[in-house]
């Protein structure tokens, strides 16, 4: 296991940040840590990299106790802050000479890290001059230096233009393919687009823990289906596999039904048998937004 949070409790004055928050990562899964603004996302990314302490609850990242083996957590970690402090007047390759030093790390991974955040175009101009997309890349390139199994991200995405966000997001999945990755957001498409599984995280509160395969191959199948007539709800439970009837207004229905066939064909001749006339039939699957919006309201 590469992250392993227990009962994770942390309070700043009289605020609760994280309110025993337990969850684990497997190596080699990309998770987004989804959750609104002030939810505690960056406290527990901070308590995993060390700069926090939890008041109560145990944390391990690459078998290493965050309190405990800090120095080894920080070597098994790469931190990609929220307002990733650079130093702008330096050059690209200065300022991951200047980390390299820092982490004792052999000079020859500048060269590596630089050709895998495809930063070799602006490797050689000061970090003030580079656009915000490509400063992303020297923060990630800073994060690579040390060779980490373990990567997170705070909000990696935020502030970037269309076309920079998709180029980091390829680059996030491109490094995933090496190494385990945490990554905050509150950005659904931005899990959507990278993550493998999901933490939904609201008031502190951990509310989810869920694959995208899950929710984008979900069991449940929700149709919403209007009728040129009212029909009794237990009526439409008669339809196989229904596990949920509700009216929502009018002769407008919201039928769940607990399986993956596709159910549209079998409503429209259930409708058509008893004289009924359909006037809409759509489905509407529990997406990663509905879920969000559920859970986080
Ligand atoms: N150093 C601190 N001192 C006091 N309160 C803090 C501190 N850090 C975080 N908090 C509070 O803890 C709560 C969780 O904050 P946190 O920054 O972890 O949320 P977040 O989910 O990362 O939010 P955002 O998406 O806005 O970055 C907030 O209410 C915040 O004000």
């Amino acid at each position: 296991m590469s992250i392993i949070a227990k009962n994770i409790t942390k309070s700043f004055g009289k605020q609760k940040a994280l309110n025993n928050v337990s969850f684990t990562i497997e190596k080699g899964e990309i998770v987004g840590f989804l959750g609104p603004n002030g939810a505690g996302k960056s406290t527990m990314m901070k308590i995993l990299t060390t700069y926090y302490t939890a008041d109560d609850g145990q944390a391990e990242v690459n078998s290493f106790d965050v309190q405990d083996e800090k120095k080894n957590v920080q070597k098994s970690i790469g931190y990609l802050p929220e307002h990733n402090p650079l130093y702008l007047d330096m050059y690209v390759k200065e300022y991951l000479a200047f980390n390299a030093d820092v982490y004792k790390v052999n000079k020859d991974r500048i060269n590596t890290v630089i050709d895998q955040t495809g930063l070799g175009p602006e490797a050689n101009k000061k970090i003030g001059q580079l656009s915000k997309g490509y400063r992303q890349r020297v923060g990630l390139a800073a994060a690579l230096l040390h060779d980490p199994e373990v990567l997170i991200l705070d909000e990696p995405t935020t502030g970037l233009d269309p076309n920079q966000l998709l180029e980091i997001r390829k680059l996030i999945r491109e490094i995933g393919k090496e190494k385990t990755i945490l990554l905050s957001t509150h950005i659904m498409k931005e899990v959507e687009a990278v993550c493998d599984r999901v933490l939904i995280i609201n008031k502190g509160t951990l509310v989810a823990d869920k694959k995208l395969s899950e929710l984008r191959d979900g069991q449940d199948q929700v149709l919403v289906v209007e009728f040129d007539f009212r029909v009794e709800e237990a009526f439409l439970n008669k339809l196989p596999y229904v596990i949920l009837v509700k009216n929502i207004g009018g002769f407008v229905y919201e039928i769940t039904f607990n399986t993956s066939n596709d159910m549209r064909p079998v409503v429209f001749d259930f409708a058509h048998d008893n004289q009924l006339k359909t006037l809409q039939l759509s489905r509407k699957n529990k997406n990663l937004e509905s879920l969000f919006s559920e859970l986080t309201l």
